[in-house]
């Protein structure tokens, strides 16, 4: 076995070590203790840093390799074993205990017990690959189990050498994975696989794996089957829970204005950075969000949805990162994730943002900033992969002047800001928007109307839509009930803040009503020519600029 790192030969010798249900100690030129095992720690009633050779020199167990001796109480005996780690000499001390003598003595008689021996016992099997995947290490009981020759199988690709594996791509991300199962031979193992590192860097991977006989290995195998099929489908609820249903294809609009807010979204959902998404209420920010999670490297992942504003603030917290075992009153044993861990590596839509209080704020920040969270009541951190896309209809900036949010997470939220104008600067997608909500209702109340009268159309453009297209919608929802089947909407299903606007036509100036028919004439041939506007122009009989001029003052213009 060819290991040239020093350290990550103390990596795998520690990983052992720690392993070995008997006391272990190494230690280097017969007198500093290098590293020893909790065994030791406990008999020593020491600290792991505090077992100086002299405690057990003191108890005579150095010297008196393979005599029997009593400690606390109990029997035992003392192996040593020299090993190399990069031409330099390390001894492993090995003390093996037990309260019953006659045990010992079973253990004592069995001389091929060897400690090389145990160490291939400690787990069923070892591996170590490079940061390229490829092995560097792999122990005997290991390959016997895979059925290859150890010695070839080293320089070998671990994919090579291992079905289903994952060591090579633990080298390349390393990102641990604790406890997973491998399907090896008809039957699974329980693999950790531990990324190796070196000032930061990773320098490949160690697998650390557990299988038992083939009569356990089915038992297991069968419970972990019944175990995977109800485990697929909780994660198949969940991830039923927490999909982004909609994609770009959902959104309906011509004008200028939405087509380019789409080329935003569409350029957004190219890149992993995260979004800011503004506008009114009711004009489709969340729509967009899932078309955006949809179109992305990321829409395989789950898209988990918080609305900022609809959890109690002290919960807020415990919610988006989760909490461990007894950090309050009423935690759930053993902890819960929070959101953004469930958001693992897909969206994370944080609605309402700008209800979210100061003081979480400055966590979100961090979390943006660091890639991790820390879950409450721990101190550790845990990595995380998640794209934020945050959408509120506050004014940000405004809140920004008030101390109300921070300019921080504002900038950083900045990155990637789209602005979803309102239904009143699209005026001109009312009409493809009315069509494609009958569509719907049709379907959805199994009931078939002629669309919509032209008056009932133009009032519609006339409105000015504070709910935008929620309000849209509902509008039309409610003339579908009213209406009879197989005739045109008209004024009379519509409510009377809608209806009731020809009253106002009627009393205006003659020069309102032109401008009236003027703005409408110009939406109408800009729906003929689908938002071109040299087209429009021409077909008016106007300069491009007289048509910008019009569509400024009628607020036409993106
Ligand atoms: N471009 C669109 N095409 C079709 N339907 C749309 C479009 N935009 C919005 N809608 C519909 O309008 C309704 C409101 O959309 P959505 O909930 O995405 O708005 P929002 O901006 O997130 O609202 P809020 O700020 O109140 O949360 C939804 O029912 C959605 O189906």
């Amino acid at each position: 076995m060819t290991i040239n790192d020093q350290s990550i030969q103390f990596e795998i010798l520690k990983a052992i070590v720690d392993k070995l249900p008997f006391g272990v100690f190494v230690a280097k030129n017969e007198s500093d203790i290098f590293m020893c095992n909790s065994v030791i720690v406990e008999s020593f009633s020491e600290n792991q840093l505090d077992v100086k050779l002299s405690v057990i020199t003191e108890k005579k167990l150095m010297p008196s390799v393979n005599t029997p001796i009593q400690l606390n109480g109990n029997h035992g005996i003392v192996r040593k074993e020299v090993i190399m780690i990069l031409e330099e000499e390390y001894q492993i001390y090995l003390l093996l205990f037990s309260n019953n003598k006659n045990d010992f003595l079973n253990i004592d008689n069995h001389e091929e017990l060897l400690f090389k021996d145990m160490i291939e016992f400690a787990y069923d099997g070892l591996v170590m690959v490079d940061p390229d995947g490829y092995v560097q290490v792999l122990s005997q009981a290991y390959a016997d189990f895979l059925s290859v020759d150890q010695e070839s199988s080293i320089g070998k690709h671990v994919t090579e050498v291992i079905e289903n594996t994952r060591m090579h791509i633990v080298a390349k991300t390393g990102k641990q994975e604790l406890a997973e199962l491998q399907k090896v031979k008809e039957g699974y193992m329980i693999v950790t696989r531990s990324p190796i590192r070196k000032n930061d860097k990773v320098t490949g991977a160690v697998g650390k794996v557990l299988f038992k006989n083939v009569g356990q290995v089915t038992a297991i195998s069968k419970r972990i089957k019944m175990l995977e099929v109800e485990l697929k489908k909780y994660k198949g609820d969940f991830r039923e829970r927490n999909k982004a249903s909609y994609t770009f294809e959902h959104l309906i609009g011509e004008s200028v204005a939405f087509n380019d807010v789409i080329d935003q979204a569409r350029k957004a959902a190219k890149s992993d950075s995260n979004v800011l998404l503004l506008g009114e209420s009711g004009t489709g920010k969340e729509l967009f969000a899932h078309s955006i999670h949809n179109a992305s490297r990321r829409a395989m992942g789950v898209f988990v949805k918080v609305n900022c504003a609809a959890i109690p603030g002290e919960l807020l917290e415990s919610e988006l990162f989760g909490y461990e075992e007894g950090s309050f009153t009423g935690a759930k044993k053993g902890g819960k994730a929070g959101k953004f861990e469930a958001a693992d590596g897909g969206t994370i839509f944080l609605d309402e943002l700008g209800e979210l209080p100061l003081h979480m704020q400055v966590k979100l920040l961090r979390v943006l900033q660091e890639k991790e969270i820390e879950r409450v009541g721990s101190t550790s951190s845990i990595p995380i992969d998640v794209r934020v896309i945050a959408a509120t209809n506050r004014n940000l900036e405004e809140m920004v002047a008030k101390g109300e949010f921070r300019l921080d997470l504002y900038y950083r939220l900045k990155v990637m800001e789209i602005m979803i104008p309102s239904l009143k600067e699209r005026q001109i997608d009312i009409e493809i928007l009315v069509n494609h909500f009958i569509d719907k209702y049709q379907q959805i109340m199994k009931k078939q109307v002629k669309g919509i009268s032209d008056h009932a159309l133009r009032l519609l453009t006339l409105y000015s839509w504070p709910g935008n297209i929620r309000e849209l919608e509902n509008i039309i929802e409610r003339a579908l009930n009213f209406v009879d089947e197989g005739t045109a909407i008209t004024k009379e299903h519509l409510p009377e803040e809608i209806a009731g606007q020809k009253e106002i036509t009627s009393i205006r100036s003659l020069a309102e009503v032109v401008e009236d028919m003027e703005c409408n004439t110009i939406l109408a041939c800009l729906r003929m020519t689908q938002g071109n506007k040299s087209e429009t122009a021409k077909q008016l009989g106007v300069s491009r600029t007289t048509l910008y001029e019009k569509m400024k003052k009628y607020g036409l213009l993106p």
